[in-house]
């Protein structure tokens, strides 16, 4: 399901949302893993990565635009908002730590797409002193514990994100702790769709993976 865009932009699908990790994917790496999800119907792909350098991040991002090109799957940059052009990617996604939204959105001008990580109803009420213009997209998490995120937020769990959403005028998606298993709790609380790190990318099978997520989600109603 597209929920409704910025004007003038084209609707964004954000039902199954990948994140990378680029020590999860393991030998198979990053690329055959986003090809493998994609085939499986992830809708959007986030690359993730905290330790390489700049160099290697736009190397690993160009090899992956490669993998989405025609696809229709945007690729979105995490944190690092000064390499999506030089990637070629579509947009970008800041936390609350990150470079600030207003200014990510300077850089990035006004076609690119870009996410902001919320943890409670507050952070989305200061996001919204923002111009709405600003942003596509909030991330909301995370729904349960994580390993991927060391000294993560307090989780919120399925009805404390219906209170986020319930207050973002920008769809949103969950992340943290979710799998097959879990998704189906998260339905019917508003969101646009679900973000997953290691259900996908330490998945045997990431085109299985994504395709039971996917029908784990439904609609998301
Ligand atoms: C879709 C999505 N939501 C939330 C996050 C977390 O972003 P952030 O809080 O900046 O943490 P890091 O990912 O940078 O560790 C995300 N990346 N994607
Ligand atoms: C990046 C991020 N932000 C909040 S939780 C999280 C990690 C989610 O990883 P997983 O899907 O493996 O729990
Ligand atoms: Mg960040």
């Amino acid at each position: 399901m597209s929920t409704p865009a910025r004007p003038g932009r084209a609707p964004l699908d954000l039902s199954v949302y990948l994140v990378t990790d680029t020590g999860m994917c393991g030998a198979r790496g990053v690329p055959a893993t986003v090809e493998a999800a994609v085939a499986g119907g992830v809708s959007v792909v986030q690359l993730r990565d905290h330790d390489l350098t700049d160099e290697e991040f736009v190397a690993l991002g160009r090899q992956v635009r490669e993998v989405l090109a025609g696809t229709g799957v945007p690729l979105i940059v995490d944190d690092r908002v000064h390499l999506v052009e030089q990637i070629g990617a579509d947009g970008a996604h800041v936390g609350q730590r990150d470079v600030p939204a207003a200014d990510a959105r300077s850089a990035l001008g006004p076609d690119r797409l870009l996410g902001l990580s919320v943890s409670t109803p507050q952070q989305v009420r200061t996001a919204i002193d923002l111009d709405p213009g600003v942003l596509d997209y909030l991330g909301v998490g995370p729904m349960w514990a994580t390993a991927t995120k060391p000294g993560h937020a307090d989780p919120l769990g399925p009805d404390g994100v219906a209170e986020v959403t319930v207050v973002s005028p920008w769809p949103c998606v969950a992340i943290g702790g979710i799998d097959v298993a879990r998704a189906p709790r998260l339905r019917g609380r508003g969101l646009a769709g679900i973000a997953v790190v290691s259900a996908i990318c330490a998945a045997s099978d990431p085109c299985a993976a994504a395709a039971e997520l996917r029908r784990a989600w439904g609609d998301g109603s």
